[in-house]
């Protein structure tokens, strides 16, 4: 089995929880996929770092990361893949508000000024989350080359309509749940 449809066993297998939930735009929904339960699960992270890169194989960029929780493993995941194939590729976390103590950066790890990034998700529902990071991103001098995610789940038009090309490793109806 190749290690993309590896992962997708591992999804459907760990992450998929059937039943009412909110979501974080508000939004009511009768399924959830917790990639929490993949990303920092130690048989299926190593699977995420390495689809991850796969998919976005064409692109220039040196650094990746996005808005904290969710991206911040895939992230990790991806650096380390990364470096497992000899490249250099380093990580950020965006976070939530900026903090008023200490250096007070709103996006901690190495400087992204100037640097060619790809902001990341676990997964996109309304897209807000990911876009609330590109802005911040660009605000910090980066070049948001793309938005790249593990499953998509409805962010494509929101982040389509804000001009970035927008990778996705499974979209629902890989899950089933289209
Ligand atoms: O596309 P959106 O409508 O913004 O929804 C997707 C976001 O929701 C989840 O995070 P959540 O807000 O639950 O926070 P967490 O990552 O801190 O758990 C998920 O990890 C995405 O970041
Ligand atoms: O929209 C969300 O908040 C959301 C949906 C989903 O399936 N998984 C998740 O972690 N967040």
């Amino acid at each position: 089995m190749s290690v993309r449809d590896e992962l997708l066993r591992q999804i459907k297998d760990k992450a998929v929880v059937h039943g009412k939930v909110i979501l974080s735009s508000g939004r009511e929904a009768d399924w959830y996929v917790d990639l929490r339960r993949i990303t920092l699960d130690g048989e299926a992270a190593p699977l995420v770092g390495e689809v991850m890169l796969d998919l976005t194989a064409d692109l220039d960029f040196d650094a990746v990361g996005g808005l904290t929780l969710g991206a911040d493993p895939v992230a990790a995941a991806m650096l380390h893949a990364a470096a497992a194939r000899g490249r250099r590729l380093d990580a950020f976390v965006v976070r939530k508000a900026g903090k008023a103590h200490g250096l007070q950066r709103r996006i901690e790890g190495p400087d992204v000024a100037g640097r060619r990034v790809l902001a990341l998700e676990d997964t996109s529902t309304t897209g807000g989350s990911v876009l609330d990071a590109v802005a911040a991103l660009r605000e910090a001098g980066a070049e948001v080359v793309a938005v790249a995610v593990i499953v998509e789940r409805g962010a494509a038009p929101a982040i389509e309509e804000a001009g970035l090309p927008y990778y996705q490793a499974y979209t629902m109806s890989d899950l089933g749940l289209a």
